[in-house]
């Protein structure tokens, strides 16, 4: 039983996630949006790596109950209703709804690790209900692995950040999990960092990447500690509300 981080996927294929419990993490924007789309009462999010399948699958949906959103470069797709901001995965917008979603990296990390034990995304907005998540997957003796989605497949710090939290939460665990370097690096990152976690997010690259899109006041929408309770949970073929 171990307690991993992958700082990104690069290199990772279905046998880094085979019998594990794995967390996908991204804090801008992914793992933010799931969690607010379920929280404001979607019924699931389907991701999709490919964003020409997400086109077609959604076309196969009842438009009156489904939405397809995602991005590339950050921006809308064009013919999407909506793109990954999590302030447009209102209750007005999702309620009742099976939202399909791609976008950059999160929902690509996501489908990369579909063949994981048991698999589940994270952020800072839910990261009590990920903690748990992690805490329970060691506590049945399964191997734990935060996988950050990151940025094309380099490190990001915001995911960095929040894997690196999630470590400092679990790190008391009965089991006292063995770390890899990964879970080193990340949690002494957050350790660096944890008097002000909002600061140092404003710092990350991708901050000044969505800055320039004009979506700047996402980041402290992501940045909101601990705001939902929501664990979106990944079961057939989809990600569902696991409220804590
Ligand atoms: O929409 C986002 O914030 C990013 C877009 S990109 O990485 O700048 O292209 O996607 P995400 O999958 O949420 O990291
Ligand atoms: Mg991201």
């Amino acid at each position: 039983m171990s307690l991993s981080v992958a700082l990104s996927p690069a290199g990772l294929d279905a046998e880094a996630f085979d019998g594990r419990a794995v967390l996908v993490v991204d804090v801008l924007r992914a793992s933010t949006t799931v969690v607010t789309a379920l929280q404001n009462g979607a019924r699931a999010v389907i991701p999709v790596a490919d964003k020409g399948e997400a086109g077609r699958l959604a076309a196969t949906l009842d438009r009156d109950v489904s939405v397809l959103g995602g991005e590339r470069g950050g921006e809308k797709l064009a013919g999407f209703a909506l793109g990954n901001s999590p302030r447009e995965y209102t209750e007005a917008a999702v309620a009742g709804k099976t939202v399909v979603l791609t976008t950059t990296n999160g929902t690509a990390a996501l489908v990369r690790a579909r063949g994981a034990a048991r698999l589940a995304m994270g952020a800072l907005v839910n990261a009590g209900a990920s903690a748990a998540f992690l805490h329970r997957a060691l506590d049945d003796g399964l191997d734990a692995v935060v996988l950050c989605a990151g940025w094309e497949g380099r490190v990001s710090l915001e995911d960095a950040l929040c894997a690196g939290l999630l470590v400092d939460r679990l790190i008391d665990h009965p089991s006292a999990p063995p770390l890899n370097d990964g879970a080193r690096i990340a949690h002494g990152l957050y350790r660096g960092a944890r008097d002000d976690l909002a600061r140092a997010l404003f710092g990350a690259d991708h901050t000044r990447r969505l800055v320039a899109l004009g979506a700047g006041d996402d980041v402290a929408l992501c940045a909101r500690l601990d705001a939902s309770d929501v664990l979106p949970v990944y079961r057939d073929n989809r990600l569902v509300a696991d409220a804590a």
